[in-house]
């Protein structure tokens, strides 16, 4: 791994607060951000909107291998604004729909396999914040900072509930809880890169504590870890 680019991971399951610590962290260190789920939900959309069926493995690696995608940072606005082929999707991406099908695809290793290189190309001078499910273990092994975000279901649904609510989407909170729970079981059970921590990531349960305090907590492990490193 090159020293004049560490790289942070940050993984866990829908909700955990993966988006908002990475982009909080990512603004502080003034590093590049990696949203890796933002790459598996524009390649769902892009499968939808050239009619190609999500069960199609083969055709959705051939897709993931050309896809042209956009990912740009804008001063003021929250998260990362994607346009794909063209068109900006930033928001038609965050529907429920779209994150169920980027889950579906996300479970063929070739497709898994044809995103690798994409992933890795973010890292870069002075350094790359990375949000997904398989950063640390996967994508970045070596990073030489991993954090696994976690929380109860029950805690994740209602977050994402105020947030779909927020951004103006009509959302059901039953529905919403019973997705979270079948999203965490499939990306959990997967046979390639399953959710779960890297063996040297520091697991941090968020259910309780506010944006604010785990941002502290992150910050603080992060010193430790990288001055341990000598970084
Ligand atoms: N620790 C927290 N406490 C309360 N709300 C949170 C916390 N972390 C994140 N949120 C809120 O929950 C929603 C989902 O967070 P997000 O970062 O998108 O999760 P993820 O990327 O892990 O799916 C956002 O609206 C965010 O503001
Ligand atoms: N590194 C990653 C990132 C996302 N994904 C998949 O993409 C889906 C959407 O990811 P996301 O991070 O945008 O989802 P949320 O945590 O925001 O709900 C997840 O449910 C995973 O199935 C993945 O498999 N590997």
């Amino acid at each position: 791994m090159s020293e004049l680019a560490p790289v942070v991971t940050i993984d866990g399951p829908s909700g955990a607060g993966k988006g908002t610590i990475s982009q909080l962290l990512a603004q502080r260190l003034g590093w590049q951000l990696l949203d890796s789920g933002a790459i598996y939900r524009v390649l769902a959309l892009a499968a939808i909107h050239h009619n190609v069926e999500l069960d199609n493995e083969e055709a959705i690696t051939l897709l993931a291998a050309h896809l042209d995608v956009q990912f740009m940072t804008v001063a003021g606005v929250e998260g990362v604004k994607v346009v794909l082929e063209g068109e900006d999707v930033s928001s038609a991406i965050r529907t429920q729909d779209c994150s169920n099908a980027a889950s579906k695809i996300a479970a063929f290793p070739r497709v898994r396999e044809a995103l690798l290189r994409r992933q890795r190309a973010f890292k870069s001078a002075p350094g790359l914040v990375a949000d997904g499910r398989d950063m640390g273990t996967v994508v970045f092994p070596d990073a030489p900072v991993k954090l696994f975000l976690t929380a109860s279901a029950e805690e994740r649904a209602q977050r994402r509930y105020n947030q779909l609510q927020d951004k103006g989407f009509d959302v059901n909170i039953d529905r919403l809880l019973a997705e979270i729970k079948e999203r965490d079981d499939r990306d959990m059970n997967r046979a390639v890169a399953p959710l779960v921590p890297a063996e040297d990531a520091k697991v941090i349960d968020t259910t309780g504590i506010g944006i604010e305090a785990v941002l502290d907590i992150v910050l603080k492990h992060l010193v430790e870890k990288l001055s341990d490193t000598g970084l």
